[in-house]
């Protein structure tokens, strides 16, 4: 029987007011290639919403949820870049005498954002600890889990009901540079949960696109951008008609961020209205009650003698620790100009 004391919510943090935007994007940035252009243009994005990012705001209230729902471990809550600090976390578990936790990172899909990043950060936290801080085991990603496909099933499928026949379904994620892409399945997984997601609805088409780019524009990112496929659909009706509108998936978000507020529901949305297509972005699995029970089924997967791990598809589930090159950053970057050597 493994036993654990506690369970961390890992996640990336946002702002909750105007002050807390410069600090909070320089503490993201830090030792990244981000262009100053890009770093005022994102500020920009987060004081459109007053400043504040619902980040935080839908991890408490999953955590709340978790409570609510008579999970059996206490809940500790921590962040890589704002309020509550992992640090601070790591230091005040220590306090209370936890040994040994478990980690659910708020990422479904693994790269080096979503999972190594977050790794390293327990790593460094524990280090700036000193002795005595907890051990901690990660669980695994669940882009396949069953529930989290049926979650996300449901959202697209209420994106449907609000729009004419024969729209498009696109699921999209944060875009990451293609060096980066290399070094996990980032992509393969999206790949697969946004094609259990479509079985589940009976949907015979859809797309992947990716938002929210960053970095150097001489560095490639996966591709295409949210903002290019929409400009792609056919708007005459040609050879197979014109495409009367789309539901956005924001599958690579499990709750609403920023990018979703500004990347979709704002820049977007606005341009399908130009373009004349109905839009409907889908919701996030949020704190939905399959969301607590994918957290319930992945704890008693990690605490059973007998465990059964549920995923869907022909990858079978992740792993429950990471090997060695899991995940590396890579390099990204530009590719050397044609007259140099
Ligand atoms: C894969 C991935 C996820 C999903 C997995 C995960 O959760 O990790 C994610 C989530 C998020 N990204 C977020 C915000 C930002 N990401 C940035 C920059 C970057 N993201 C990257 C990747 C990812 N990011 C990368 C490769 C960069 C380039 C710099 C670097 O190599 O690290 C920047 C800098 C400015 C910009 O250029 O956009 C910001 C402000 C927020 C908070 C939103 C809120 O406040 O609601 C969340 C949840
Ligand atoms: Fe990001």
């Amino acid at each position: 029987m493994n036993h654990y004391d506690a369970l961390l919510l890992l996640s990336f943090g946002g702002p909750e007011g105007p002050d807390d935007v410069l600090p909070f994007l320089q503490n993201v940035t830090a030792g990244r290639n981000i262009p100053a252009e890009r770093l005022l243009e994102v500020a920009e994005h987060y004081h459109h919403f007053g400043g504040v990012s619902p980040i935080n705001g839908q991890n408490r209230a999953l955590i709340e949820a978790l409570r609510e729902s008579g999970f059996p471990l206490p809940i500790y809550f921590g962040n890589r870049n704002w309020h509550p600090f992992l640090t601070d976390t790591i230091s005040l578990m220590k306090a209370d005498g936890v040994e040994r936790a478990l980690v659910f990172v708020t990422s479904a899909f693994s790269s080096y954002s979503g999972c190594r990043q977050y790794r390293e950060d327990i790593a460094k936290a524990c280090e700036a600890v000193g002795p005595g801080a907890p051990t901690f085991d990660k669980l695994r990603v669940f882009y396949n889990h069953p529930e989290f496909v049926a979650v996300m099933a449901e959202r697209v499928k209420e994106a449907l009901a609000q729009l004419p026949d024969g729209s498009r379904v696109v699921f999209t994620a944060h875009s990451i540079p293609q060096g980066m892409a290399r070094n996990c399945d980032y992509e393969v997984q999206l790949r697969d949960s946004a094609s259990l997601i479509a079985s589940a609805c009976n949907l015979y088409r859809w797309d992947l696109a990716f938002q929210s780019r960053s970095g150097p524009p001489q560095v490639p990112w996966l591709e295409p951008d949210i903002l290019d496929y929409l400009k792609s659909l056919p708007r005459s009706a040609g050879a197979g008609g014109a495409v009367p509108g789309v539901a956005v998936v924001p599958l690579g978000f499990v709750s609403d961020h920023m990018e979703v507020l500004y990347d979709l529901d704002y820049e977007a949305k606005n341009l399908a209205e130009e373009l004349g297509l109905a839009f409907v972005r889908a919701g996030t699995a949020g704190t939905h009650p399959r969301m607590v029970r994918l957290i319930h089924t992945l704890v008693e997967e990690r605490t059973s003698d007998s465990p059964i791990p549920l995923a869907l598809g022909g990858r079978g589930p992740n792993h429950d620790v990471c090997p060695v090159n899991c995940c590396l950053r890579g390099e990204g970057r530009p590719p050397a100009p044609e007259n140099s050597r």
